[in-house]
């Protein structure tokens, strides 16, 4: 299925997200044309691509890290694309980074507390929200430890808990689960159906093909740049283009 006849799938919820005509230049750089899309609530789409297919430069340019050079991007019809990275964020779209990051010398229950503070500044209801999504992750007992202490996999969930804290509509994960061992990923999966089971919607990079087609309600493809394919994780699999992309398919059941 092609991202030309997207608008055929019989989708649920509201549209939520809408990317529209995004293109971004850097230098002589064309790393992203004229994609469109489209996330509507409660679903979880995975957005995949070969490396330097262009996808983390969509979410910068979702997320406000940059502005696109071209096109919109809208988030319940308001345009976000442009506005800096803490107005995108306070209009309800939260982001985790490829590379994990806590800050190192707070402690787990105040790294959490980073995401809750873009709407209280009152520090009692930063920490009860933040504790809330500890304990949603499973991190509520080693609340007080330093966030540097803490296992690659575990950090993996408090950016998670963090970026939830935010109270968004929309999640946008990069490559969370890499480097998570196969009990780990599990529990993140479960972790991603639960969010979706209460309404937020989650846009996820992602190179564990299994993973990610286990996981999305639809997959859209992403190759040198452009938008090749978009549809239900098993009519991609078998798309032309896709397999294409991939030299040779990909190994869904390894
Ligand atoms: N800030 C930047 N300045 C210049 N070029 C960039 C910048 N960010 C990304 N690029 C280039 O844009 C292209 C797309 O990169 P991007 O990181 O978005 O791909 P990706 O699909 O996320 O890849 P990967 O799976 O390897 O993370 C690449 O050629 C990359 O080198």
């Amino acid at each position: 299925m092609s991202s030309q006849d997207q608008q055929s799938l019989e989708r649920e919820g509201e549209t939520l997200l809408t990317v529209e005509g995004v293109g971004k230049r850097f230098a002589g750089l064309q790393a992203l044309e004229d994609i469109d899309m489209t996330v509507n609530s409660g679903e979880i789409i995975g957005l995949i691509g070969p490396n330097g297919a262009g996808k983390t430069t969509l979410f910068n340019c979702i997320s406000g890290a940059f502005p696109p050079t071209s096109g919109t991007v809208t988030l319940e019809g308001a345009v976000i694309s442009g506005l800096p990275a803490h107005k995108v964020a306070r209009s309800g779209l939260a982001r985790t980074f490829q590379i994990t990051r806590p800050l190192e010398e707070l402690t787990v229950v105040e790294n959490a507390m980073v995401g809750a503070h873009i709407h209280t500044r009152r520090r009692r209801e930063a920490r009860d929200i933040a504790m809330e999504n500890l304990e949603f992750v499973g991190l509520a007992d080693r609340a007080d430890e330093q966030a540097g202490e803490l296992t690659v996999g575990a950090q993996k969930r408090l950016e998670l808990a963090r970026a939830i804290s935010t109270r968004p509509k929309i999640l946008l994960l990069d490559e969370i689960m890499a480097g998570l061992t196969p009990q780990e990923t599990k529990h993140m999966l479960d972790l991603f159906r639960q969010l979706r089971g209460r309404g937020t919607s989650l846009l996820i990079i992602e190179h564990d093909m299994k993973a990610i087609m286990n996981i999305s309600d639809y997959v859209k493809v992403l190759d040198q740049g452009r938008g090749i394919a978009f549809g239900n994780p098993e009519d991609v699999v078998k798309d032309e283009r896709v397999i294409e992309a991939y030299i040779g398919g990909f190994d869904v059941d390894a």
